[in-house]
């Protein structure tokens, strides 16, 4: 069943227009990379599927609602889980109660969200401004999973951590995915981490889904034209 659909959608930051028609698709259980090079609306699609922006045309259907009217706030409740790029925690906050403030009912809690990040459980007294930067990441997308999402969107989850860390926190995503097929939108700049987890990818150039289809495609010529790898 397809989960997320997005169809010519458009969007402007005042009178910047950075998306001209962005179309594509996740289903269930499916992990979609979303590529492109630098400003070309990765982060702005992030931002319009949970309603941290508006979209002036097109449609965004999620689990076959329509996000139109949606609140960021709704749309979360709806089942957008997102990791924003920068590691957002609650920097005065216990690594325990920004799980918790998160909860929703479902099959993430605290204690399997602590399985899958043994470091977190290790540092669940500990007040997350004192976390290091790949436990600040653990602990945001630990606190998105707390949330119980249908989709889970990650932007950049992985920028600026040490190879050791981001190895641990894919492998960690990779888990989620084979364990509990959750559906999962993933935008790095890494092709080869991107190419472990991704089923499919979409590619945007100028603010346009200019490719898409199966992860194992982005390679040679198509790797090399819209990404210039
Ligand atoms: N807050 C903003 N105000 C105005 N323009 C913006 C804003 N954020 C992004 N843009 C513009 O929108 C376009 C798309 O940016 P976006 O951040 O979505 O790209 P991206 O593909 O995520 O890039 P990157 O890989 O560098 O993060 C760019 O032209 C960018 O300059």
């Amino acid at each position: 069943m397809t989960l997320l659909h997005l169809e010519r959608v458009e969007a402007s930051y005042g009178a910047a227009q950075a998306l001209f028609g962005v179309d594509l698709s996740v289903e269930e259980g499916e992990v979609l990379a979303l590529m492109g090079r630098n400003g070309m609306g990765k982060s702005t699609t992030i931002r319009v599927i949970c309603r941290l922006m508006k979209h002036s045309r097109g449609t965004v259907h999620f689990a076959g609602r329509d996000l139109a009217q949606l609140s960021p706030h709704a749309a979360a409740r709806a089942g957008l889980g997102l990791v924003p790029e920068g590691r957002r925690v609650f920097a005065p906050l216990t690594v325990r109660e920004n799980l918790i403030a998160a909860a929703r009912p479902g099959p993430w809690d605290f204690a399997k969200v602590t399985r899958l990040f043994p470091r977190l459980a290790e540092r669940e007294g500990q007040v997350a401004r004192h976390l290091s930067g790949g436990e600040q990441q653990m602990l945001a997308i630990g606190r998105a999973l707390m949330t119980n999402p249908r989709l889970m969107l990650l932007d950049e989850a992985t920028e600026g951590l040490a190879p050791v860390v981001r190895q641990e926190i894919w492998d960690a995503l990779d888990a989620v995915r084979r364990e509990t097929g959750l559906a999962l939108i993933v935008v790095d700049k890494s092709l080869a981490e991107l190419g472990r987890i991704a089923d499919c990818a979409t590619i945007l150039e100028r603010g346009r889904s200019v490719w898409t289809g199966p992860m194992s495609g982005v390679a040679g010529e198509v790797a090399n034209t819209y990404l210039g790898v």
